[in-house]
């Protein structure tokens, strides 16, 4: 059994990453300052409270629990506020991964898993790994920003690190314990659930002439279980000391905006409603994984990640509140 402290372990990719490392034997550590989680989310292992940016707690904690790794998933990454807001992106998901990785360093632990996006892509449909970073946004720039310090931790104090550059993560746990529940909630598939069952007004389609055949985005989605199902991989291929460090995480089939909500109206058996809006800032056209280097490497595959599936758990997470007390 290893012990991995999981930052972010409270929100929602954190929380289904604690449940699978319980269940592959781990004992998953949750350090989370509760600001974009829930306390009630971290069911799979203790909670220790604290900010990624305080190096006293974090130094507190790698002494108490001395994990044999780091799943780093805290982070904020809300698309629309890092535009309006840049400062408090890059002192949060830079200066706090900053602080993590000193005190990693201090504490001998040598071992990372980061939660990147295909948002340091940019404008760019159908990247792989090697394709140069183009961030439209703070968000996006923060994580470039950290996956060039892991490689300068690496090769200076030998940390070794893999960086998942995720695409859209959907859906929820199989057993609809633990879900997807932000606040506000900013993700296409949970706001058009809600639509569809009257929890909140018709969704804005934001943006209806795009490049695209529908006039509206496309995106990549991967079920947050197949997910973190890579992530158990990544620990593994470090504790083996494999030579790639960024892996897309995605499945390579994009979906248009009106596809998914037209998906969502399906699965439920009742349409959402929608309104078309004007473009949000900061979104990219389209953007699509171009790689099969996880499943070359880590030998990952999306397993549950149709549309269907996706929709159909997160909807049975809703049917169940869609929330925490
Ligand atoms: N959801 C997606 O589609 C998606 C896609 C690509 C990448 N990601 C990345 O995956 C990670 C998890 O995303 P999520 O959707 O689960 O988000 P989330 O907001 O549900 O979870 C993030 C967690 O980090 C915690 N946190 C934030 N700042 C912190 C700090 N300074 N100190 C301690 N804890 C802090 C929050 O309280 C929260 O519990 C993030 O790094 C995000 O950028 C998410
Ligand atoms: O009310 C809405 C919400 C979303 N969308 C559209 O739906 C698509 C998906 O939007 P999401 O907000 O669900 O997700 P993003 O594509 O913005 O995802 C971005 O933000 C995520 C973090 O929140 C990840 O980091 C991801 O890698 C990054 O591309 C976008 O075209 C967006 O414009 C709408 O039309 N209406």
């Amino acid at each position: 059994m290893a012990t991995i402290l999981v930052t972010g372990g409270a929100g929602y990719i954190g929380s289904h990453a604690c449940k699978a490392l319980k269940k592959a034997g781990h004992l998953p550590v949750t350090y989370d300052n509760v600001s974009t989680g829930w306390r009630d989310a971290v069911r799979f292992g203790p909670l220790e409270e604290g900010d990624l940016t305080d190096r006293s707690r974090l130094d507190q904690v790698l002494a108490e629990w001395k994990p044999d790794a780091v799943l780093h998933f805290a982070a904020l990454s809300n698309v629309g506020e890092a535009t309006r807001k840049p400062g408090l992106y890059w002192r949060n998901n830079v200066g706090g991964s900053l602080t993590l990785l000193e005190a990693m360093t201090a504490a001998g632990i040598a071992k990372i898993v980061f939660s990147s996006t295909c948002a340091v892509y940019g404008e760019c449909d159908r990247p792989a790994e090697t394709t140069t970073f183009s961030p439209l946004n703070a968000y996006g720039g923060s994580k470039a920003a950290v996956e060039r310090m892991l490689a300068d931790f690496r090769a200076a104090h030998g940390l070794r690190s893999v960086s998942f550059r995720y695409f859209n993560v959907a859906g929820a746990d199989a057993e609809a314990e633990i879900g997807e529940a932000h606040d506000p909630e900013t993700h296409l598939i949970p706001l058009a659930i809600q639509a569809a069952t009257g929890r909140r007004d018709a969704l804005s389609v934001f943006g209806t002439d795009y490049d695209t055949p529908d006039g509206t985005c496309i995106r990549d989605y991967v079920h947050v279980e197949d997910l973190v199902d890579a992530h158990l991989r990544g620990l593994d291929y470090l504790g083996a000391d494999g030579a790639e460090t960024t892996f897309n995480l995605g499945t390579g089939r994009g979906f248009s905006v009106r596809e998914v909500i037209c998906e969502v109206g399906e699965v439920l058996g009742t349409a959402v409603p929608h309104v078309e809006a004007p473009r949000r800032i900061g979104d990219a056209t389209a953007l699509v994984s171009g790689s099969d280097l996880a499943l070359k490497e880590l030998g990952w595959r999306a397993e549950r990640s149709t549309l269907p599936q996706m929709i159909s758990s997160a909807i049975a997470w809703h049917q169940k509140g869609g929330g925490y007390s």
